[in-house]
Protein backbone atom coordinates (compact mmCIF):
# COMPACT_ATOMS: atom_id res chain seq x y z
CA UNK A 1 0.00 0.00 0.00
CA UNK A 2 1.51 3.23 -1.05
CA UNK A 3 0.69 6.13 0.81
CA UNK A 4 1.22 10.10 0.53
CA UNK A 5 3.42 12.59 2.58
CA UNK A 6 0.45 13.55 5.11
CA UNK A 7 -0.03 16.00 6.88
CA UNK A 8 -0.72 17.52 3.10
CA UNK A 9 0.65 21.60 4.04
CA UNK A 10 2.52 22.65 7.38
CA UNK A 11 2.89 19.45 9.70
CA UNK A 12 3.51 21.80 12.98
CA UNK A 13 0.64 23.98 12.28
CA UNK A 14 -2.81 23.29 13.07
CA UNK A 15 -4.92 20.57 10.93
CA UNK A 16 -8.85 20.65 9.56
CA UNK A 17 -9.94 17.70 12.14
CA UNK A 18 -13.32 16.37 11.46
CA UNK A 19 -14.31 13.84 14.52
CA UNK A 20 -17.37 12.09 13.34
CA UNK A 21 -19.51 11.07 17.11
CA UNK A 22 -20.30 13.28 19.39
CA UNK A 23 -20.30 10.26 22.22
CA UNK A 24 -17.83 9.82 25.22
CA UNK A 25 -14.54 8.78 22.91
CA UNK A 26 -15.00 11.41 19.79
CA UNK A 27 -15.65 14.07 22.23
CA UNK A 28 -12.76 13.52 24.63
CA UNK A 29 -10.23 13.73 21.48
CA UNK A 30 -12.21 16.59 19.82
CA UNK A 31 -11.98 18.78 22.82
CA UNK A 32 -8.37 17.82 23.38
CA UNK A 33 -7.49 18.35 19.60
CA UNK A 34 -9.39 21.55 19.64
CA UNK A 35 -8.04 22.87 22.63
CA UNK A 36 -4.40 22.48 20.98
CA UNK A 37 -5.36 25.00 18.49
CA UNK A 38 -6.78 22.87 15.25
CA UNK A 39 -9.93 23.84 13.91
CA UNK A 40 -12.21 21.05 14.91
CA UNK A 41 -15.31 19.61 13.57
CA UNK A 42 -17.67 17.27 15.66
CA UNK A 43 -20.56 15.64 13.52
CA UNK A 44 -23.29 15.26 16.20
CA UNK A 45 -26.77 14.99 15.89
CA UNK A 46 -30.24 15.10 18.16
CA UNK A 47 -29.82 15.99 21.62
CA UNK A 48 -26.10 16.26 21.70
CA UNK A 49 -25.59 18.31 18.69
CA UNK A 50 -28.14 21.40 20.62
CA UNK A 51 -26.34 20.62 23.83
CA UNK A 52 -23.10 21.77 21.60
CA UNK A 53 -24.69 24.17 20.10
CA UNK A 54 -26.06 25.97 23.24
CA UNK A 55 -23.31 24.57 25.60
CA UNK A 56 -20.36 24.26 23.89
CA UNK A 57 -18.41 20.82 24.39
CA UNK A 58 -17.01 20.15 28.18
CA UNK A 59 -14.44 17.22 29.01
CA UNK A 60 -12.64 16.69 32.78
CA UNK A 61 -9.83 14.70 32.90
CA UNK A 62 -6.86 14.26 34.54
CA UNK A 63 -5.14 17.43 33.17
CA UNK A 64 -8.45 19.56 34.03
CA UNK A 65 -11.91 20.83 33.00
CA UNK A 66 -11.72 22.05 29.24
CA UNK A 67 -14.57 23.93 27.40
CA UNK A 68 -13.12 23.03 24.03
CA UNK A 69 -13.59 25.92 20.86
CA UNK A 70 -14.85 22.90 18.73
CA UNK A 71 -18.05 23.51 15.41
CA UNK A 72 -20.78 20.98 15.40
CA UNK A 73 -21.56 20.10 12.15
CA UNK A 74 -24.82 17.57 11.24
CA UNK A 75 -24.83 15.36 8.38
CA UNK A 76 -26.33 18.00 6.28
CA UNK A 77 -23.69 20.28 6.34
CA UNK A 78 -21.15 17.79 5.51
CA UNK A 79 -23.02 16.50 2.78
CA UNK A 80 -22.43 20.19 1.25
CA UNK A 81 -19.08 20.54 1.72
CA UNK A 82 -17.36 22.16 -1.53
CA UNK A 83 -15.24 20.35 -3.34
CA UNK A 84 -11.95 20.78 -1.93
CA UNK A 85 -12.83 21.40 0.91
CA UNK A 86 -11.79 17.20 2.43
CA UNK A 87 -10.25 17.36 5.84
CA UNK A 88 -6.71 16.42 6.77
CA UNK A 89 -7.72 14.08 9.50
CA UNK A 90 -10.62 12.30 10.30
CA UNK A 91 -11.53 10.55 13.32
CA UNK A 92 -14.63 8.19 13.67
CA UNK A 93 -15.76 7.07 16.89
CA UNK A 94 -19.08 5.32 17.08
CA UNK A 95 -20.10 1.62 18.15
CA UNK A 96 -19.43 -0.78 15.40
CA UNK A 97 -23.03 -1.03 14.48
CA UNK A 98 -23.11 2.32 13.80
CA UNK A 99 -20.29 2.78 11.81
CA UNK A 100 -21.67 1.63 8.33
CA UNK A 101 -24.28 4.61 8.45
CA UNK A 102 -21.61 7.12 10.05
CA UNK A 103 -19.44 6.67 7.08
CA UNK A 104 -22.28 7.62 4.91
CA UNK A 105 -22.65 10.66 6.31
CA UNK A 106 -19.40 11.78 5.24
CA UNK A 107 -19.98 13.33 2.16
CA UNK A 108 -16.86 15.05 0.67
CA UNK A 109 -15.13 15.06 4.12
CA UNK A 110 -12.64 12.82 2.75
CA UNK A 111 -10.17 13.62 0.05
CA UNK A 112 -7.38 11.97 -1.43
CA UNK A 113 -5.01 13.37 0.88
CA UNK A 114 -7.36 13.06 4.27
CA UNK A 115 -6.23 10.50 7.08
CA UNK A 116 -8.75 8.37 8.39
CA UNK A 117 -8.51 6.93 11.77
CA UNK A 118 -11.71 4.42 12.96
CA UNK A 119 -11.83 4.35 17.08
CA UNK A 120 -14.12 1.64 17.25
CA UNK A 121 -13.95 -1.75 19.48
CA UNK A 122 -13.74 -5.04 17.97
CA UNK A 123 -12.64 -7.07 15.28
CA UNK A 124 -12.48 -3.58 12.68
CA UNK A 125 -13.50 -3.86 8.99
CA UNK A 126 -9.91 -3.42 7.86
CA UNK A 127 -8.83 -6.56 9.46
CA UNK A 128 -7.63 -8.00 6.10
CA UNK A 129 -6.60 -5.21 3.92
CA UNK A 130 -3.16 -5.33 3.36
CA UNK A 131 -2.25 -8.46 5.52
CA UNK A 132 -1.18 -10.14 1.92
CA UNK A 133 -1.82 -14.13 2.30
CA UNK A 134 -4.89 -16.09 1.23
CA UNK A 135 -6.94 -13.66 2.79
CA UNK A 136 -6.08 -10.20 1.50
CA UNK A 137 -8.63 -7.93 1.08
CA UNK A 138 -11.26 -9.95 2.21
CA UNK A 139 -14.43 -8.50 3.91
CA UNK A 140 -15.57 -8.76 7.58
CA UNK A 141 -19.17 -9.95 6.99
CA UNK A 142 -20.34 -8.93 11.02
CA UNK A 143 -19.30 -5.21 10.44
CA UNK A 144 -19.65 -4.50 7.25
CA UNK A 145 -22.51 -6.31 6.63
CA UNK A 146 -22.82 -4.78 3.18
CA UNK A 147 -19.47 -3.67 2.35
CA UNK A 148 -20.22 -0.21 2.65
CA UNK A 149 -17.16 0.33 4.89
CA UNK A 150 -14.74 -0.97 2.64
CA UNK A 151 -16.04 0.86 -0.16
CA UNK A 152 -16.53 3.90 1.17
CA UNK A 153 -13.28 4.21 3.28
CA UNK A 154 -9.96 3.91 0.87
CA UNK A 155 -7.64 1.23 2.83
CA UNK A 156 -4.67 3.59 1.76
CA UNK A 157 -6.16 6.23 3.65
CA UNK A 158 -6.95 4.41 6.78
CA UNK A 159 -4.87 4.26 10.01
CA UNK A 160 -5.65 1.62 12.62
CA UNK A 161 -6.03 1.58 16.20
CA UNK A 162 -6.43 -0.11 19.51
CA UNK A 163 -8.83 2.07 21.92
CA UNK A 164 -7.28 2.67 25.34
CA UNK A 165 -8.54 5.83 26.05
CA UNK A 166 -11.71 5.31 28.62
CA UNK A 167 -14.44 8.12 28.95
CA UNK A 168 -18.05 8.38 29.97
CA UNK A 169 -20.82 10.57 28.66
CA UNK A 170 -22.09 12.64 31.57
CA UNK A 171 -24.57 14.31 29.34
CA UNK A 172 -25.12 15.27 25.77
CA UNK A 173 -21.81 17.06 25.30
CA UNK A 174 -20.10 16.32 28.56
CA UNK A 175 -17.20 13.98 28.97
CA UNK A 176 -15.63 12.59 32.22
CA UNK A 177 -12.53 10.28 31.46
CA UNK A 178 -10.28 9.42 34.13
CA UNK A 179 -7.49 7.39 32.88
CA UNK A 180 -4.77 8.66 30.49
CA UNK A 181 -5.37 8.93 27.16
CA UNK A 182 -4.13 6.19 25.28
CA UNK A 183 -4.15 4.99 21.63
CA UNK A 184 -2.20 2.50 19.84
CA UNK A 185 -1.52 2.99 16.30
CA UNK A 186 -0.69 1.39 13.19
CA UNK A 187 -0.89 0.90 9.18
CA UNK A 188 -2.81 -1.95 8.07
CA UNK A 189 0.11 -3.12 6.44
CA UNK A 190 2.45 -4.56 8.94
CA UNK A 191 6.27 -3.28 8.36
CA UNK A 192 8.57 -6.26 8.44
CA UNK A 193 11.23 -4.75 9.51
CA UNK A 194 9.60 -2.43 12.23
CA UNK A 195 9.73 0.92 10.81
CA UNK A 196 6.84 3.50 11.53
CA UNK A 197 5.49 5.14 8.69
CA UNK A 198 6.69 8.92 8.23
CA UNK A 199 2.77 9.74 8.28
CA UNK A 200 2.41 7.86 11.40
CA UNK A 201 5.17 9.28 12.86
CA UNK A 202 3.43 12.86 12.13
CA UNK A 203 0.05 11.50 13.46
CA UNK A 204 1.72 10.38 16.56
CA UNK A 205 3.17 13.71 17.41
CA UNK A 206 -0.32 15.29 16.44
CA UNK A 207 -1.74 13.56 19.19
CA UNK A 208 0.65 13.76 21.39
CA UNK A 209 1.14 17.50 21.48
CA UNK A 210 -2.72 17.36 22.31
CA UNK A 211 -1.87 15.53 25.36
CA UNK A 212 -3.06 12.23 23.91
CA UNK A 213 -0.86 9.14 24.19
CA UNK A 214 -0.39 8.08 20.81
CA UNK A 215 2.31 5.03 20.27
CA UNK A 216 3.24 3.55 16.87
CA UNK A 217 3.49 -0.02 16.05
CA UNK A 218 4.33 -1.82 13.14
CA UNK A 219 2.40 -4.71 14.05
CA UNK A 220 -1.31 -3.29 15.16
CA UNK A 221 -3.15 -6.20 14.67
CA UNK A 222 -1.07 -8.23 17.55
CA UNK A 223 -1.95 -5.54 20.47
CA UNK A 224 -5.84 -5.60 18.82
CA UNK A 225 -6.04 -9.26 19.78
CA UNK A 226 -5.01 -8.60 23.31
CA UNK A 227 -7.96 -6.21 23.54
CA UNK A 228 -10.05 -8.69 21.62
CA UNK A 229 -9.94 -11.50 23.97
CA UNK A 230 -10.07 -8.72 26.94
CA UNK A 231 -13.33 -7.45 25.53
CA UNK A 232 -14.32 -11.29 24.32
CA UNK A 233 -13.80 -12.57 27.71
CA UNK A 234 -15.71 -9.99 29.82
CA UNK A 235 -18.17 -7.74 28.10
CA UNK A 236 -20.47 -10.50 26.73
CA UNK A 237 -19.90 -12.60 30.21
CA UNK A 238 -20.73 -8.84 32.44
CA UNK A 239 -24.27 -8.87 30.83
CA UNK A 240 -25.05 -12.38 31.49
CA UNK A 241 -23.73 -12.47 35.47
CA UNK A 242 -23.96 -8.73 35.84
CA UNK A 243 -20.30 -8.85 37.56
CA UNK A 244 -17.21 -6.72 37.67
CA UNK A 245 -13.95 -7.36 35.94
CA UNK A 246 -12.89 -8.32 39.63
CA UNK A 247 -15.94 -10.75 39.87
CA UNK A 248 -15.42 -12.28 36.32
CA UNK A 249 -11.46 -12.75 36.32
CA UNK A 250 -11.27 -14.03 39.76
CA UNK A 251 -14.57 -16.18 40.68
CA UNK A 252 -13.90 -19.32 40.51
CA UNK A 253 -17.17 -20.58 38.57
CA UNK A 254 -16.81 -17.40 36.09
CA UNK A 255 -13.21 -18.70 35.69
CA UNK A 256 -14.42 -21.51 33.98
CA UNK A 257 -16.43 -19.58 31.33
CA UNK A 258 -13.76 -17.15 31.13
CA UNK A 259 -10.64 -19.63 30.61
CA UNK A 260 -12.65 -21.59 27.95
CA UNK A 261 -13.53 -18.33 25.91
CA UNK A 262 -10.07 -17.33 26.32
CA UNK A 263 -8.21 -20.35 24.64
CA UNK A 264 -10.75 -20.71 21.76
CA UNK A 265 -10.06 -16.92 20.86
CA UNK A 266 -6.23 -17.30 21.54
CA UNK A 267 -5.59 -20.46 19.11
CA UNK A 268 -8.09 -18.37 16.22
CA UNK A 269 -5.45 -15.51 16.78
CA UNK A 270 -2.35 -17.80 16.52
CA UNK A 271 -3.98 -19.34 13.31
CA UNK A 272 -4.34 -15.46 11.87
CA UNK A 273 -0.26 -15.22 12.57
CA UNK A 274 -0.90 -12.69 15.74
CA UNK A 275 2.15 -12.89 17.87
CA UNK A 276 0.11 -12.46 21.26
CA UNK A 277 1.45 -11.03 23.92
CA UNK A 278 -0.77 -13.04 26.39
CA UNK A 279 0.61 -14.66 29.01
CA UNK A 280 -3.05 -16.59 30.36
CA UNK A 281 -2.34 -16.54 33.75
CA UNK A 282 -1.14 -13.30 34.24
CA UNK A 283 -4.09 -11.99 31.90
CA UNK A 284 -5.96 -13.34 34.43
CA UNK A 285 -4.42 -11.17 36.99
CA UNK A 286 -4.46 -8.25 35.30
CA UNK A 287 -8.15 -8.60 34.26
CA UNK A 288 -8.90 -9.30 38.57
CA UNK A 289 -6.49 -6.26 39.39
CA UNK A 290 -8.47 -3.93 37.44
CA UNK A 291 -11.27 -4.04 40.24
CA UNK A 292 -15.03 -3.03 40.42
CA UNK A 293 -15.09 -2.01 36.61
CA UNK A 294 -18.54 -2.49 34.70
CA UNK A 295 -17.79 -2.83 31.25
CA UNK A 296 -19.01 -0.85 28.71
CA UNK A 297 -21.40 -3.28 27.53
CA UNK A 298 -22.53 -3.58 30.89
CA UNK A 299 -23.49 -0.40 31.10
CA UNK A 300 -25.37 -0.15 27.07
CA UNK A 301 -27.26 -3.05 28.62
CA UNK A 302 -28.74 -1.54 31.58
CA UNK A 303 -29.13 1.31 29.43
CA UNK A 304 -31.04 -0.46 26.85
CA UNK A 305 -28.85 0.31 24.38
CA UNK A 306 -27.71 -1.95 21.22
CA UNK A 307 -24.66 -4.22 22.21
CA UNK A 308 -21.34 -4.42 20.20
CA UNK A 309 -21.79 -8.63 20.39
CA UNK A 310 -21.38 -8.22 16.18
CA UNK A 311 -17.77 -6.58 16.83
CA UNK A 312 -16.56 -8.56 19.61
CA UNK A 313 -18.06 -11.80 19.39
CA UNK A 314 -19.59 -12.49 15.97
CA UNK A 315 -16.74 -11.07 14.20
CA UNK A 316 -14.32 -13.52 15.93
CA UNK A 317 -16.22 -16.76 15.34
CA UNK A 318 -16.37 -15.79 11.80
CA UNK A 319 -12.61 -15.67 11.93
CA UNK A 320 -12.46 -19.20 13.65
CA UNK A 321 -14.54 -20.12 10.71
CA UNK A 322 -12.01 -19.56 8.31
CA UNK A 323 -9.34 -21.64 9.66
CA UNK A 324 -12.35 -24.18 10.63
CA UNK A 325 -11.47 -23.78 14.17
CA UNK A 326 -14.65 -24.27 16.90
CA UNK A 327 -15.60 -21.75 19.66
CA UNK A 328 -18.77 -23.59 21.08
CA UNK A 329 -18.11 -22.01 24.51
CA UNK A 330 -17.91 -18.79 22.70
CA UNK A 331 -21.31 -19.11 20.74
CA UNK A 332 -23.07 -20.52 23.85
CA UNK A 333 -21.62 -17.42 25.70
CA UNK A 334 -23.10 -15.13 23.03
CA UNK A 335 -26.37 -17.22 22.55
CA UNK A 336 -27.07 -16.06 26.27
CA UNK A 337 -25.87 -12.68 26.00
CA UNK A 338 -28.77 -12.09 23.30
CA UNK A 339 -31.24 -13.80 24.87
CA UNK A 340 -31.14 -11.63 28.72
CA UNK A 341 -30.46 -8.45 25.89
CA UNK A 342 -33.56 -9.21 24.05
CA UNK A 343 -35.55 -9.89 27.24
CA UNK A 344 -34.11 -6.65 28.64
CA UNK A 345 -35.56 -4.53 25.52
CA UNK A 346 -38.78 -6.31 26.18
CA UNK A 347 -39.04 -5.04 29.80
CA UNK A 348 -38.01 -1.93 28.91
CA UNK A 349 -40.52 -1.93 26.25
CA UNK A 350 -43.40 -2.63 28.25
CA UNK A 351 -41.93 0.17 30.84
CA UNK A 352 -42.19 2.64 28.45
CA UNK A 353 -45.96 1.66 26.85
N1 LIG B 1 -16.11 4.83 26.16
C1 LIG B 1 -15.04 4.10 26.45
O1 LIG B 1 -14.48 4.19 27.58
C2 LIG B 1 -14.42 3.21 25.43
C3 LIG B 1 -14.99 3.02 24.19
N2 LIG B 1 -14.36 2.24 23.26
C4 LIG B 1 -14.96 2.02 21.96
O2 LIG B 1 -14.96 3.25 21.23
C5 LIG B 1 -16.08 3.29 20.33
C6 LIG B 1 -16.88 4.57 20.61
O3 LIG B 1 -17.37 4.42 21.94
P1 LIG B 1 -18.11 5.57 22.76
O4 LIG B 1 -17.58 6.90 22.41
O5 LIG B 1 -18.03 5.12 24.17
O6 LIG B 1 -19.59 5.41 22.22
P2 LIG B 1 -20.82 6.40 22.47
O7 LIG B 1 -22.03 5.57 22.32
O8 LIG B 1 -20.59 7.19 23.71
O9 LIG B 1 -20.69 7.43 21.27
C7 LIG B 1 -20.98 7.12 19.94
C8 LIG B 1 -21.52 8.38 19.31
O10 LIG B 1 -21.69 8.15 17.93
C9 LIG B 1 -22.88 8.82 17.55
N3 LIG B 1 -23.41 8.30 16.30
C10 LIG B 1 -23.71 7.02 15.99
N4 LIG B 1 -24.21 6.95 14.77
C11 LIG B 1 -24.25 8.22 14.29
C12 LIG B 1 -24.69 8.79 13.07
N5 LIG B 1 -25.17 8.05 12.08
N6 LIG B 1 -24.59 10.15 12.93
C13 LIG B 1 -24.10 10.92 13.92
N7 LIG B 1 -23.67 10.42 15.10
C14 LIG B 1 -23.75 9.09 15.28
C15 LIG B 1 -23.81 8.59 18.71
O11 LIG B 1 -24.87 9.51 18.64
P3 LIG B 1 -26.25 9.29 19.46
O12 LIG B 1 -25.87 9.50 20.91
O13 LIG B 1 -27.12 10.34 18.90
O14 LIG B 1 -26.68 7.89 19.17
C16 LIG B 1 -22.86 8.81 19.89
O15 LIG B 1 -22.80 10.17 20.24
C17 LIG B 1 -16.88 2.01 20.61
O16 LIG B 1 -16.51 1.01 19.70
C18 LIG B 1 -16.43 1.61 22.02
O17 LIG B 1 -16.56 0.24 22.28
C19 LIG B 1 -13.16 1.66 23.49
C20 LIG B 1 -12.53 1.82 24.70
C21 LIG B 1 -13.15 2.54 25.78
C1 LIG C 1 -12.78 -2.52 30.37
C2 LIG C 1 -12.71 -3.40 29.16
C3 LIG C 1 -11.25 -3.69 28.83
C4 LIG C 1 -13.37 -4.71 29.47
O1 LIG C 1 -13.33 -5.61 28.41
C5 LIG C 1 -13.38 -2.71 28.00
O2 LIG C 1 -12.75 -2.43 27.01
C6 LIG C 1 -14.83 -2.45 27.99
O3 LIG C 1 -15.44 -2.28 29.04
O4 LIG C 1 -15.38 -2.36 26.88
Amino acid sequence: MSTRPWPPQDPDGPQRVLVAGAGAIGCTLAARLAAAGHAVDLLARGATLQALQAHGLQLEDLDGHWIAPVRPVDAATLAALPPGQAYDLVLLASKSQDLPALAAQLGGAIGPHTLVLPLVNGVPFWYFQGTGGRFEGRRVQAVDPEGTLLARLPAAQLIGSVVFVTAEATAPGRVRSTTPHLLMLGELQPDPEGRLSPRLQALCRLLQDAGIQARGLPRLRDKLWTKLIANLTSNPLSVVTGATLADIYADPVLLETVRSVMFEAMLVAAAHGARLEIDPIEFLRLGAGMGAVRTSMLQDFERGRPLELAAIGDALVELARLYELPMPATQTLLAQTRWHAQRREGALRRRAA
